[in-house]
């Protein structure tokens, strides 16, 4: 068990679990089971697992996204233990108190890139969270912002006017992740952050979030079996298994133990891409 949380900490988790409520005909579901785990203030930590281990249904709770159903998927419930996200218990959140922390906490879920508004342009999807916040703010100030962030993940100013429908699903992923991070978060959740981006560009990406952490008061969870991203950007990595934390070392750590048979095809895969990247074409 974790003791009370250190206010300065991201994130304290503690024997947490979280079902999903029956919905007819499936039965409820639990997704997390008991999971512990701390985040630092200042530190990116990664999710790994098999498929249906849990990582997304964490990340997304994590991320305050308790109560939007998908669809008719159920939303989460928080049925045991307790987690800590910038010092705001999740359990038993109240509305404001949400609004609040969801300020300060970016979540880009697995889809984002899916879910980007068809109608609005580029520049117009990544300022729309500062307008979001204060419509009066100075247009200027936000289209230097937006520039600023278009940069950052390495997309020419040009597309500033294009339509989602216009871009590559490589670019939509990096609007996605310039979009979420344009207010500065304290705490970055991403599911699947490098997904589609080309691998050519997918250093800049390692570069933005390792950047982030070493200017401060950035801390982030990456539910991701990019291994150059936890490698250049993660200390630890927890590994799930049905829900459950099966490891929780650094990535070159658990895949040399290979604690978990998943872990084991994670090292495996990464043996033969060092061997195909040796081979001469
Ligand atoms: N809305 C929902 N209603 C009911 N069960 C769900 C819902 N969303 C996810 N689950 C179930 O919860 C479990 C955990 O799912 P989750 O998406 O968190 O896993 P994951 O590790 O992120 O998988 P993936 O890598 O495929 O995204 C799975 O068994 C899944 O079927």
């Amino acid at each position: 068990m974790i003791s009370s949380p250190h206010t300065g900490d991201a994130a304290v988790v503690d024997d947490l679990t979280i079902d999903y409520p029956a919905r007819r005909p499936s039965p409820a579901h639990r997704a997390v089971d008991g999971v512990s785990i701390r985040v630092g203030s200042n530190e990116v930590i990664g999710l790994v697992g098999e498929t249906g281990s849990g990582k997304s249904t964490l990340a997304r709770v994590l991320a305050g996204d308790l109560t939007s159903a998908r669809g008719t998927d159920p939303a989460p419930v928080i049925s045991g233990g307790q987690a800590h996200v910038l010092g705001h218990a999740l359990r038993g959140i109240r509305r404001k108190a949400l609004t609040q922390l969801t300020f300060h906490v970016a979540y880009l879920p697995q889809d984002a890139a899916a879910r980007l508004s068809p109608e609005l342009t580029v520049a117009d999807i990544i300022g729309e969270p500062i307008l979001a916040r204060d419509r009066h703010y100075n247009r200027k100030a936000v289209g230097l912002r937006v520039a600023t962030m278009l940069d950052q993940v390495q997309l020419p100013l040009a597309l500033l006017d294009k339509y989602p429908f216009e871009l590559s699903s490589g670019q939509r992923q990096r609007v996605a992740i310039a979009r979420s991070l344009v207010l500065s978060p304290r705490l970055f959740i991403a599911d699947e952050p490098t997904a589609g981006i080309d691998v050519t560009v997918r250093a800049s990406i390692n570069e933005l979030i390792e950047r982030l952490r070493v200017e401060g008061d950035f801390a982030a969870i990456l539910v991701s079996h990019d291994l150059p991203l936890l490698r250049h950007t993660t200390r630890r990595v927890a590994a799930l298994h049905q829900g459950r934390i099966v490891g929780l070392a650094p990535i070159d750590e658990l895949l040399r133990e290979r604690a978990h048979p998943f872990l084991a095809g994670l090292a495996e895969a990464d043996e033969h891409s060092v061997v195909d990247a040796n081979r001469p074409a």
